[in-house]
């Protein structure tokens, strides 16, 4: 399980961006978190993606309690959680050959040997040829550059994948092909996913399941634990 449990967090303690929020991903479960511009989505995912320490809650995965963040959390953690965000340009390291940044987690986790042969398998996988993995980010389009952030999520086989409007700026045909990409590799592995957006009839169709903001769990204060559900609003969200 990725449990996000009463997650107070944000950038600065006074004004928390998102308050004692609560949602649980089961193993090879696929939710939808769906809200409003601001409403602190991407705050939550970088919580779930280990980016962003809360400032009070907490994160499990499989059980474990996360108790560091960052590059600071323990390997297996870190690397059990693949994440993708909106804007491609901000996340990719514009010196780096396409190729280089699919496997660049590889490289930080001292298996470079395999770097040649998953990043072939995974550049087959998101639909980009070698041409396009010798270019940097700047010779290629964003939805280009996207497959490239895609396959670099994958590339060290996730049991979670956190989707941050992963196509929010993506035509129609590419966000088809990286949401299948997605669900072939769901399928292949069992991973589950948070895909967080603004378009509910993408998430709907996507996912098991999709959250609204208004109808996260919200913890009773000092526990904890989740208030009961609602009378309505929380009866397609089983599970939080
Ligand atoms: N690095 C940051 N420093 C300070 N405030 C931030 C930072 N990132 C986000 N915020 C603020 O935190 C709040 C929540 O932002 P967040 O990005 O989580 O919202 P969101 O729901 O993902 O929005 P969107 O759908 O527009 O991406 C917003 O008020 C935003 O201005």
């Amino acid at each position: 399980m990725l449990e996000l449990r009463a997650i107070t967090a944000g950038y600065d303690p006074h004004a928390p961006a998102v308050r004692d929020a609560s949602l649980t991903v089961s193993p090879g479960e696929a939710v939808g978190l769906l809200g409003p511009s601001g409403c602190g989505k991407s705050t939550l995912a970088r919580v779930a993606a280990l980016l962003l320490r809360p400032d009070s809650g907490s994160l499990l995965l499989d059980g474990e309690p996360v108790r560091r963040w960052r590059h600071r959390a323990p390997r297996a953690q870190r690397t059990a959680v693949g994440v993708v965000f909106q804007q491609p340009r901000l996340s990719a390291d514009p010196r780096l050959r396409l190729r280089d940044i699919v496997a660049e987690p590889l490289r930080a986790t001292g298996r470079r040997a395999e770097a040649a042969d998953r990043t072939a398998e995974l550049a087959a996988a998101v639909g980009l040829t070698s041409d396009l993995l010798h270019r940097r980010p700047h010779e290629v389009s964003d939805g280009q550059l996207q497959r490239a952030c895609l396959a670099r999520a994958l590339v060290l086989r996730p049991r979670w994948l956190i989707c941050d409007e992963m196509t929010a700026m993506l035509d129609a045909s590419t966000t088809a092909a990286l949401v299948a990409v997605v669900e072939d590799y769901r399928r292949d592995t069992g991973a589950g996913l948070l895909a967080v957006g603004h378009d509910q009839v993408l998430l709907d169709r996507w996912c098991d399941r999709t959250v609204h903001w208004a109808d996260l769990g919200r913890a009773e204060p000092g526990t904890g634990r989740p208030r009961p559900a609602a009378a309505d609003g929380w009866k397609n969200t089983p599970g939080i």
